[in-house]
């Protein structure tokens, strides 16, 4: 084998966590047909071929706007339970061990599908991936920022029954035009309710709106974060509080955030001393899973041995596990890392 193969085979291989993923965003056209046929509801779309046809994006509210069509067929507790179980069967198959995965409530709630309905099929499919295939998991609610604070609190509202099963609170969808400081006042009550706090910031939007996130909204990780680089004491903040960014690669090609994988930040990140990780987003729209970013970053820029080994260890140190299970990956991975030179 020769050294980039081994790179890649190991890239392939090392035990992973997933921190920035949306489950709405793992609905496969092949799944979307046969959910919307179960249910009877009608798609846009005549055909699977036609719908990822239309999977073109010049910025992230064309994809929000497929995003939520898409969405719109999960009706029962069973849809919500199979896409989430397909997305966890996937992701075991890249060596995914411990996921920490977004739901949209208000995305169902506007089509009339309760939260109990969503967050039982959810957390059903989580709960036995965790005894079927030895996965960890972490829930995350986002709010979504296109819609107004009131909305946030009435989502937390009938989120409260079931906080024993919600691990934190994300802020997610358009990002420009909808700053974190437009929610200080819910996620000031989340993080009174003990719940860890993270936001989309910088994918489109400015440094301002990471400084939000960090001032404003008091975030525990950023998810993005990639124009936070055009600000270095905004980089020497993130780097001083030690926060994660969740960067989607993948992602940002995708929706032109960056014009090739070689133009990529996350090596940047790194050598600033950025706690990046590498994160799928919405993989089924995104052209790849947790496996496919690390393919395109092994082969399409110069990423070496040792900044794998920091992306890999930078997901399980910024993720929601106790120090215990963060220490035992960690000492897995450093394991594998030691055995190819
Ligand atoms: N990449 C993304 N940015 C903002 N909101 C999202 N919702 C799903 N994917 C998203
Ligand atoms: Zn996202």
């Amino acid at each position: 084998m020769t050294s980039s193969e081994a790179l890649l085979d190991l890239a392939m291989k090392m035990p992973k966590a997933e921190l920035h993923l949306h489950i709405e965003g793992t609905f496969e056209p092949e799944q979307m047909f046969a959910i919307a046929q179960r249910n009877h509801v009608a798609l846009k779309y005549n055909l699977v071929e036609e719908l990822k046809a239309a999977y073109q994006f010049e910025n992230l509210q064309d994809f929000l706007d497929l995003y939520y069509q898409g969405m719109s067929v999960l009706l029962n507790e069973q849809d919500f339970y199979d896409l989430t179980m397909a997305y966890l069967k996937r992701v075991h198959e890249d060596n995914v061990v411990h996921v920490e995965i977004f739901f949209d409530p208000q995305g169902h709630l506007s089509r009339g599908v309760s939260f109990e309905t969503q967050i039982k099929g959810i957390y059903g499919a989580l709960k036995d991936a965790e005894r079927d295939l030895g996965m960890t998991f972490k829930l995350i609610m986002s709010f979504l920022r296109h819609l107004d604070e009131a909305s946030a609190f009435e989502t937390l509202a009938l989120a409260k029954p079931y906080l024993e099963w919600i691990d934190g609170v994300g802020l997610d969808s358009s990002e420009l035009g909808h700053p974190p400081e437009k929610f200080a006042n819910v996620f000031r009550e989340c993080k009174a309710l003990g719940l860890p706090v993270t936001a989309h910031a910088g994918e489109e939007g400015p440094p301002e709106y990471v400084w939000q996130a960090l001032d404003v909204i008091g975030v525990d990780r950023i998810d993005h974060g990639n124009r936070a680089l055009e600000d270095t004491d905004l980089v020497a903040t993130i780097k001083h509080k030690g926060l994660t960014l969740t960067v989607c690669p993948l992602s940002n090609l995708k929706l032109c955030v960056v014009d090739t994988l070689e133009d990529h930040p996350i090596r940047s990140m790194l050598r600033l001393g950025l706690n990046a990780t590498v994160n799928s987003d919405d993989p089924a729209y995104f052209g790849g899973y947790m496996n496919d970013n690390f393919h395109a970053l092994v082969t399409q820029t110069k990423i070496t041995r040792e900044e794998l080994f920091t992306l890999a260890c930078n997901a399980f140190e910024g993720s929601w596990l106790d120090t215990e299970s963060k220490q035992r990956h960690l000492n897995r991975i450093k394991e594998m890392f030691d055995q190819v030179p």
